[in-house]
This record gives C-alpha cells, structure tokens and sequence, in this order.
C-alpha cells in the first residue's frame, strides 16, 4: 500500500506541489493529468525521492519512504523505477548493456567499471527484451533506434529492476501516434500481467481515459480530482484544466484516437 500525506514541494516561494494526499490499496495502473506546470513532474519527482518534499510524507508498506536516507534510498528508487519523456539512455551504448544499467545500483563498483555483467542478467535482459518485442535490437546502439524502440529500451532497463512501481514522466509525449499506443500497451501489459503498479503522468486526457484505471487530476499544485475514467466527465475535465466553456477534449488529444477510430489499430 502506498500513502501519500499532504505532500508538498516548495521552490522559494512557489508552491509546486500542495498537500498532495491519496492512497493506493492495490497495485492500480494511475494517470496523472493537469495542464503545463501543474506539479505532476514534481509529484513524480518526490515519489522516486529524486526531489525531496518539503513537508509530508510518504508510506509504502507502511515504511516512511520519505525519510529514507542512502543504501535505503537509493533502494527505495530501485523498488520504484523511473522512465521519462525523452528515454535518458546512454545514446552510443548498444541496447542490452542500457538494459543491464538498470542493475547498476546492485553491482560493485569494480563490476561497473568493466562492464562485467553476470551471464544470468544478460539472459534476463534478452528476455525481457523479447518481451517487449525488440530483442533483435539488443545489439545496436540505442541511437540508431526509434524514439519508440528507445522509450521500451527505457521500459526494460526499469524491469531489470525488477520494480513494484513503475513511474513514467510523460512517457509519449515524444512519439508519434502509434510508438505511443504501442509504449502504452507496453505499459498496460507489464500492470497487467506482473502486477505492478504505474503511474503515468499524462499529457492528454484521452490516453489516461482509455488505458488508466484511475485518474488524478492536479491544478495549480493541487489534487482536484480522483477518480475513475468514467467520473472524468467534460465539466471535471474543463475544471482540471482551468478551461473555459470552450474546452474541448480534443485539445488534449493526442492522435492515438484518431488512431484507433481509423480502425487502423485494435483499441487495447
Ligand atoms: N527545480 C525547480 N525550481 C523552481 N521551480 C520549479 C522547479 N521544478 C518545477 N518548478 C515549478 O514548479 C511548478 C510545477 O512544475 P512541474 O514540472 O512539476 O509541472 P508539470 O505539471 O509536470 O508541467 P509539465 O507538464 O510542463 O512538465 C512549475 O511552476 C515549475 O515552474
């Protein structure tokens, strides 16, 4: 169970995130929506404790996360690992050795530096690889590859982590319509069938509606909304955004359901 109480992130007098409170009782797949500096990257931030909060707490299986200082940091942040808009991988690496980065955190600094990875996580690398459909990429550097190859890259490299959360910051907002639907199906597959937990902050309302179970709406820092895809109606969503009447959700769509409606993909 993961508890988020009042939590907040203040930078000089800007408030970025305010009392930020919720709690999640089951591995759930989470979207976080809100228009351009809403605090959604800060939230992010702060639960993988690369941000510290400025005041409030955080719990997970009843550990206060945010207190959590070196080896058991840095642990935390394995447990929960993070992918972002733009992949951060290492560009001129091939594809297995940035998947085996994220085993970095286990590894001793000797092992590190050169590059002696055990045989059984290259298999696993390999494996999780496949399964996320390019493991014939596993050679190349990640450079030559798509930027939707890439953000799966990223995917595999947080897997290796073997993580109970995965947090993605905007993890679409690069691509293009079907990269996006395909990372995004990635994404659903792994909550799906692993039983892990995502959180997902979301550029657009349409792809938290159709993949998400819950959504989190957040405006001027705050949480406005907490619910289910089908209690975000128009009128909840015009308010998350601070919209007025002629907010129209296509303004927040990304073209993934023009995509599916094209029938050009299944829906997922
Ligand atoms: N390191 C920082 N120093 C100062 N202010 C910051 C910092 N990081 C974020 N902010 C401010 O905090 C607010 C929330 O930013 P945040 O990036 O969390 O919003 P967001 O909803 O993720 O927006 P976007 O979708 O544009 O990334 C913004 O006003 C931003 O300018």
């Amino acid at each position: 169970m993961l508890e988020i109480k009042s939590l907040t992130k203040r930078f000089g007098d800007k408030t970025a995130v305010d009392a930020a409170t919720f709690t999640v009782t089951e591995p759930q797949m989470i979207g976080i929506i809100g228009r351009s500096g809403a605090g959604k990257s800060t939230l992010l931030r702060m639960l993988n404790r690369l941000n510290d909060a400025s005041d409030g707490q955080m719990l997970y299986e009843g550990t206060e996360v945010t207190r959590l200082t070196g080896t058991a940091r840095r642990a935390w942040q394995a447990r929960c690992a993070m992918i972002f808009q733009q992949f951060n991988l290492v560009p001129r690496m091939d594809v297995v050795s940035n998947v085996l980065h994220g085993t970095l955190n286990r590894r001793s600094t000797f092992a590190t530096m050169f590059n002696l990875y055990p045989q059984g996580d290259i298999h696993k690398a390999i494996e999780i690889l496949d399964r996320l459909g390019i493991a014939e990429q596993a050679s190349k550097r990640a450079e030559d590859l798509s930027g939707g190859q890439q953000q799966r890259v990223a995917i595999a490299r947080a897997l290796m982590q073997d993580p109970a959360i995965i947090l993605a910051d905007e993890p679409i907002a690069s691509l293009d319509p079907m990269n996006a639907q395909i990372v995004m199906d990635a994404l659903r597959r792994i909550h799906e069938e692993d039983g892990r937990m995502v959180i997902a902050n979301l550029h657009t309302l349409d792809t938290a509606r159709r993949y998400c179970d819950r959504v989190i709406g957040m405006r001027d820092g705050r949480i406005v909304f907490d619910g289910t895809p089908a209690q975000l109606t128009t009128g909840v969503a015009r308010d998350i955004y601070g919209a007025g009447a002629d907010f129209s959700e296509a303004a927040t769509s990304t073209a993934i359901e023009t995509l599916g409606k094209q029938g050009d993909l299944a829906p997922a």
